[in-house]
């Protein structure tokens, strides 16, 4: 049984800070700005690798701060992401995070963790999130392709339609309850 609870959050009007600017911060960031393409995003790292810097000049909300971690730079942020390849660093970035009430996730350490990055598809208006509680992110991975690969991109046409007739209804919130419902009852073979 999984107990996480998925939010949809608006990073782009939220303060990302993430640590570590190598392997597994290139990939973190890659994956929030495929999501989020207008991500804040402050990358502190004492090195950025040749990958992090192309990607994060994909973009003008991502900022540069070649230095060594300093717990100045959580002041200000509401999410923390820590992927140093320091154990001690990392833990020090979760401490001092958990501190201030601050969510965290330290990379691929699963215990020191308050959320977790899961696989996300996108189609238009559509998001879908996906964990495995941390059981195996490449099957998180497998899915997340697998959706992006049957879901339609037309699906969003659908999403825009239904939200023009929803807006065309006159009639109290019952009503309207109703008329949505019958009119998607054959999306799906199941009945709610
Ligand atoms: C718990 C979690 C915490 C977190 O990082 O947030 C976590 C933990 C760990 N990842 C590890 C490794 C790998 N991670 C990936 C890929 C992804 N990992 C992601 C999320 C998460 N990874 C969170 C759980 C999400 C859930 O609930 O399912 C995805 C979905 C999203 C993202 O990263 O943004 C992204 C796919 C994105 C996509 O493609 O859609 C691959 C596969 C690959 O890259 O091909 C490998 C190599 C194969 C392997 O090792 O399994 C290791 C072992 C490290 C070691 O060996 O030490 C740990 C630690 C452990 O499991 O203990
Ligand atoms: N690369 C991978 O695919 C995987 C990596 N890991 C683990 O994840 C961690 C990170 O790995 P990589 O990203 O590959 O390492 P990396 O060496 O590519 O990147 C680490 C980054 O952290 C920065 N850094 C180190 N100490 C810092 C500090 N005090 N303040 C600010 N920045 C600091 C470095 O400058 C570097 O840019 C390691 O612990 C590694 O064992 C685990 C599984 C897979």
């Amino acid at each position: 049984m999984n107990h996480l609870y998925p939010i949809f959050l608006k990073v782009h009007e939220l303060n990302v800070l993430l640590i570590g600017g190598g392997n597994v911060g290139t990939e973190k960031l890659q994956f929030l700005l495929k999501s989020s393409p207008q991500a804040q995003v402050t990358a502190v790292s004492r090195e950025f690798s040749q990958d992090f810097l192309e990607l994060a000049s994909s973009t003008d909300t991502v900022t540069l701060i070649e230095d060594s971690y300093d717990e100045k730079y959580l002041g200000g942020k509401h999410i923390v992401i820590a992927a140093t390849d320091d154990k001690a660093v990392n833990r020090q970035i979760r401490d001092e995070a958990k501190e201030r009430y601050l969510l965290v996730n330290v990379a691929d350490t699963p215990d020191l963790c308050d959320f977790y990055l899961g696989g996300i598809v996108t189609k238009g208006n559509l998001k879908i999130a996906i964990s495995t509680n941390g059981k195996s992110p490449t099957a998180a991975k497998r899915i997340r392709q697998l959706l992006e690969e049957i879901l339609p991109d037309e699906f969003d046409d659908l999403l825009e339609n239904l939200n023009s007739y929803r807006a065309s209804l006159k009639g109290d919130f019952e009503y309207k309850v109703k008329a949505m419902n019958e009119l998607t009852e054959g999306l799906v073979n199941v009945r709610s």
